[in-house]
């Protein structure tokens, strides 16, 4: 114990043993919602996941993955993976990056601090670049932040501004881009009324153009950095509403994956490269699809590709994006101190932790888990695997993904030994979800459920215990609804498709031959969510969790 008293050492369950093999299983995107032909989830066959449901009613039930119970502003907010995974790992809710920006702008403070200190000084002879998602998804950014945010900035001395954007269309609806882009133009246009040399200056599909994440594929990056920082694109535009109307009429175009565009003048010259002098901020506040370009922006030693032209700027983040690697080294926003992760509770406690998915979500179950903090916390009692997963296609094209292949290494990692906990994210019904593509979506779910099989099978062989569970809702309904729970129709009177993730709770299930008689599902944490979780699984690894910690969600009967 250290002077200060705290001390890593976890009490010992009364009642429940230590060394039993868990496997943590994390579905992506999969809630609970009801049947009927637009619950993919539904339609697929999942006998695994039925049988979780419908054979021990003690052992299932439903956590709350969205709003207020993950730190996220309202009760109007869906679930994702940061959120969610952070809760999971976590055990406890913190204000999440929405909120914090939400407040530091509220009360003006995002003016006082380091970051847009650091900023301004740049304000009086460079531009300003404001780089991010354009939506009011929530899930990255929101465009009230950014309107706010430009108008404080230009209030606070900044006289020409220049905006990247990147189109969402997957925590909002796919064409919504077009209005988010009308929106930004009337706010720029007033500014300028007032003097400000403001503009959109780029921009492409967020999935296309800077938001990689976990080094899927730096060619994302890259056109990125080509289009906002070079000024160079194949699509040249005078006007970024026409831009994307123009790209939107390309057959089998989306808002996701529009190519990157540069915007120009009467003379063909872009309008906002990134030179010499400028300030530069992302404006998303999730970390992991910032990551790779805050890398691209802030290091002098970068060999990803080749930058061709690295201007001296002022760069911040809106948060800090990685707390390990202290990236970006300027931030506009404190992001949540998410200390004291069970994963590293478990480790200082001698659990030994495998932790596997493919590169789409592999910062998942490792960075997010672990309070957005990269790497290990014991090389010796940690192992963490990557599957490549494939890279420059939309997943409706591989809807099984790697699910196998994560299965087959928790598989191994269970009947070797060597772990005690074997944690996993099945990225399926998430990934496959968000392109929209209903029937693939389906052969997606059945993917996933047939990779909670193999692992619970090992499980079954080694007498271990499974926790099964998600990090939010996606392909449990996969159209747009109105006020009623109707489904939504356009002005051509076709259903609406639904790419986000939804507000529903979802499943969590425990079991396996290593669960000590009598555990089951407390009846008195009715509102519970994922951040009960951590708790629960610490109990389960034999231990007592803090007091800090949301309550668990199991009890021990006496039988
Ligand atoms: O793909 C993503 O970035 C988000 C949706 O914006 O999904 P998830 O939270 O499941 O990672
Ligand atoms: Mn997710
Ligand atoms: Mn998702």
């Amino acid at each position: 114990m250290g002077s200060s008293g705290f001390s890593w050492k976890l009490k010992d369950h009364p009642k429940l043993p230590k060394g039993k093999t868990i496997a943590m299983v994390v579905l992506d995107g999969w809630g609970e919602a009801k049947p009927n032909q637009y619950n993919c989830i539904h339609v697929a066959e999942t006998p695994t996941m039925d049988s979780l449901k419908n054979g021990a009613p003690e052992k299932w039930r439903l956590v709350k993955a969205h709003g207020k119970a993950v730190g996220l502003p309202t009760e109007d907010d869906m679930g994702n993976s940061e959120v969610g995974h952070n809760a999971l790992g976590a055990g406890r809710i913190f204000a999440q990056g929405a909120k914090l920006v939400d407040i530091a702008l509220e009360t003006g403070k995002i003016y006082d601090g380091e970051g847009f200190k650091y900023i301004k000084p740049s304000f009086e002879t460079g531009t300003l670049h404001l780089i991010g998602l354009l939506s009011d998804g929530g899930v990255h950014s929101r465009l009230d932040q950014l309107q706010l945010l430009l108008k404080g900035a230009s209030q606070r001395g900044a006289k020409r501004i220049r905006v990247h954007i990147l189109t969402d269309g997957r925590d909002v609806l796919d064409g919504s881009s077009v209005g988010f882009v009308q929106t930004l133009e009337n706010d720029l246009a007033k500014l300028r009324e007032n003097g400000i040399d403001a503009q959109i200056a780029s921009g492409g599909g967020r999935m296309y153009v800077t938001m990689d994440r976990y080094e899927n594929d730096w060619e994302v990056i890259k056109r990125g950095w080509d289009a906002q920082v070079l000024g160079e694109a194949p699509h040249k535009f005078k006007n970024a509403v026409e831009a994307v109307k123009k790209l939107r009429e390309v057959p089998n175009s989306n808002d996701q994956y529009l190519p990157p565009f540069v915007i120009v003048d009467e003379s063909g010259k872009a309008v906002g490269p990134i030179v010499d002098g400028d300030a530069v901020v992302t404006v998303n506040f999730r970390a992991d699809r910032m990551v790779m370009a805050a890398k691209s922006l802030e290091y002098a030693d970068f060999d990803k590709f080749d930058r061709v032209r690295v201007p001296k700027i002022r760069y911040a983040g809106m948060l800090q994006y990685d707390g390990e690697l202290k990236l970006p080294s300027h931030y506009l926003v404190e992001p949540p101190e998410i200390e004291r992760t069970s994963g590293e509770y478990l480790v200082n406690n001698g659990v030994r932790t495998f932790a596997c998915s493919e590169t789409v979500k592999f910062g998942h179950v490792t960075f997010f888990w672990n309070g957005n903090r990269s790497g290990y916390f014991n090389t010796d009692m940690e192992e963490y695997v990557e599957i490549p997963s494939d890279s420059g296609i939309t997943f409706n094209v591989q809807p099984k993904m790697k699910a196998l292949e994560i299965a087959e290494k928790a598989r191994d990692a269970i009947l070797g030994g060597k772990f005690d906990q074997v944690r996993v994210n099945l990225p399926n019904s998430d990934m496959v979800g968000h392109t929209g593509d209903i029937e693939a979506t389906v052969v997606a779910c059945k993917a996933a459920d047939e990779a909670v099989k193999m692992i619970l099978d090992a499980i079954e062989q080694v007498g271990g215990i499974y926790v099964v569970t998600a990090d939010h809702g996606n392909a449990e309904d996969m159209v747009k609804r109105d006020k009623k729970g109707e489904p939504q129709l356009d002005k051509n009177g076709q259903i609406q498709i639904l790419t986000s993730h939804t507000l529903e709770p979802v499943p969590i299930a425990i079991g396996g031959p290593g669960l000590a008689p009598g555990v089951r599902f407390r009846k008195d944490v009715p509102n519970g969510g994922l951040a009960n979780v951590a708790a629960t699984v610490m109990n389960l690894h034999g231990f007592e969790a803090p007091s800090d910690y949301e309550t668990t969600l199991i009890e021990v009967a006496d039988n």
